[in-house]
């Protein structure tokens, strides 16, 4: 059974739950869940480890950001594996994008934190300057979709704020993580710097409501989200949320075609669509509508199926299947589950998909579904492609398709969007701002903006008397 990763120890306890392969179904290992006592036990293994985590100069804890990452090298392969077994991702993926991702994070977010200067301000003989002291122990609440990456992410700038740090990965996918507090142990890692435990999303209710327990980050869906700001109302604790999204792309008559439907290929199909940045919605220009859906139909045809992460999510995404049929859409590829003819069958696969037809008042139009799916619509002209774009309750990302220059800038500056792409998508650099608007989540994370979540500043001002003349 995997156990917990309490002040630098292995901890087995909790009732024990399954995890699945994706692929197929089948229960690939045993995890504890943790109960009241395990989350107090980690809290309290991270509060004792706070004061000389936090008391350490920022060169140090920078110099242990880059020995994890180290030790994220040593054992890449293993990484691997587990980020695979957990969630069905192609190898090549898992090869360069989440487990070298993990590394970036640690080795981008030792050198911003090494090099931030301290800001100082200077007027008529008051000086006043700004330094910025960790918050204390954090929260860190991580979903199954990009689960190597998306904790090294929060991890990486936490700890180097001067943080500790508990960390409660997916139920569906604590593999990678339990590498990764070996990989803690391995490096020497003062004890309770960093903890990790196992469970579903009581047990992540419980962390994020401990008293002792200063500040949560999370990514997931936006009605959990919402649970968590309520249950940390009372303390007010800071949050970093990075939530859902119904992503838009526009594609114009002037783009480069091949590229457009590359791209958007990459968009909508990528780790399944099971990715907060992922288009589910596509406007395409009319004279070019007929050939674009054409093309991505048949490009959709030739994706490999990727799993969902769950029977349950599967069930999820089928639904959105039968609603746009029920909603009256016309299914231009997919709309199914593929047949393997081998032990594939039992996992949990859908078709790629691509629908039209649909109101942008649907459901279909309107809700995350996360899957491997967009619907595609015409438009006539640019405003009323924005229009459309920003006809959404989410704000997380969007892409623009273009060959105009003046209008590249022009669209892309009226997107309501925390993230905007021209012809391209999810080209990312760690010093940038990170996030969304609206139901997509509260605050940035990326570069300093993350340094300014996981700490406070604290201002301090002096007179200096002048010398009599
Ligand atoms: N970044 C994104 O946009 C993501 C969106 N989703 C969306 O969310 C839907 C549901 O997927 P889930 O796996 O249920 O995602 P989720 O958002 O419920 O789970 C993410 C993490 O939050 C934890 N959690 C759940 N309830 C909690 C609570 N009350 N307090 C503290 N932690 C809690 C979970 O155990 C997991 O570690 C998906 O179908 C998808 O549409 C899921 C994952 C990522
Ligand atoms: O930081 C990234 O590169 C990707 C982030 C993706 C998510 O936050 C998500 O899919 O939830």
């Amino acid at each position: 059974m995997l156990t917990h990763f309490i002040g630098g120890e292995p901890v087995a306890a909790g009732t024990a739950f399954p995890v699945h392969d994706p692929m197929t179904g089948a229960v690939i290992r045993q995890v504890g869940e943790a109960d009241p006592e395990v989350v107090d036990r980690a809290v309290r293994a991270a509060r004792e480890a706070a004061r000389d985590w936090a008391a350490l100069p920022v060169a140090e804890r920078a110099g242990w950001l880059r020995r994890l990452a180290e030790g994220i090298e040593e054992r890449f392969d293993d990484l691997v594996a587990a980020e695979i077994a957990d969630t069905g991702k192609p190898l090549d993926q898992t090869r360069t994008l989440d487990i070298p991702r993990g590394i970036a994070n640690f080795r981008a977010f030792a050198e911003i934190a090494a090099h931030r200067p301290d800001e100082a301000f200077h007027l008529s003989g008051v000086l006043s300057y700004t330094v910025r002291r960790p918050l204390g122990v954090v929260a860190v609440i991580v979903p199954w979709n990009l689960p190597f990456l998306l904790m090294t992410w929060k991890l990486a700038p936490a700890l180097v704020s001067g943080n500790t740090v508990v960390v409660k990965p997916s139920e569906h996918t604590p593999g990678s993580a339990a590498v990764f507090a070996e990989i803690c142990a391995a490096a020497g890692l003062p004890p309770g710097v960093v903890n990790i435990i196992y469970g579903h999303g009581s047990a992540g209710q419980l962390l994020v409501e401990h008293p002792w327990v200063d500040a949560v980050t999370f990514t997931g869906s936006t009605g959990t989200g919402s649970a968590i700001m309520k249950a940390v109302a009372d303390r007010v604790k800071p949050v970093s949320f990075e939530l859902g999204g119904k992503n838009a792309a526009l594609v114009f008559e002037d783009c480069d075609l091949d590229r457009a439907v590359e791209g958007c290929v990459r968009s909508v199909f990528t780790n399944g669509g099971q990715v907060c940045l992922c288009t589910e919605r596509l406007y395409v220009q009319r004279p070019i509508f007929e050939e674009f859906g054409a093309r991505l139909a048949a490009r959709a045809q030739e994706v490999v199926p990727q799993p969902m992460i769950s029977a349950e999510h599967r069930e999820k995404v089928l639904s959105y299947y039968a609603l746009a049929r029920s909603e009256g859409a016309k299914v231009l590829a997919g709309g199914g589950t593929p047949s393997f003819g081998d032990k594939r069958d039992s996992g949990y696969f859908v078709d790629p998909t691509v629908v039209t037809g649909l109101s942008e008042w649907s459901r279909f139009n309107r809700e995350e579904i996360f899957g491997p799916v967009c619907h595609v619509t015409p438009f006539d002209t640019e405003s009323e492609a924005i229009g459309l774009a920003n006809n959404s309750e989410y704000g997380l990302a969007a892409a623009v398709w273009t060959g105009g220059l003046d209008r590249a800038h022009r669209v892309a500056q009226r997107l309501e969007a925390g993230l905007v792409w021209v012809n391209t998508w999810y080209l990312r650099d760690l010093r940038t701002p990170f996030g969304g608007l609206r139901l997509s989540g509260i605050g940035r994370e990326g570069g300093t903006q993350s340094l300014d979540f996981y700490s406070e500043p604290t201002t301090i001002t002096i007179k200096m008397e002048q010398p009599d003349a």
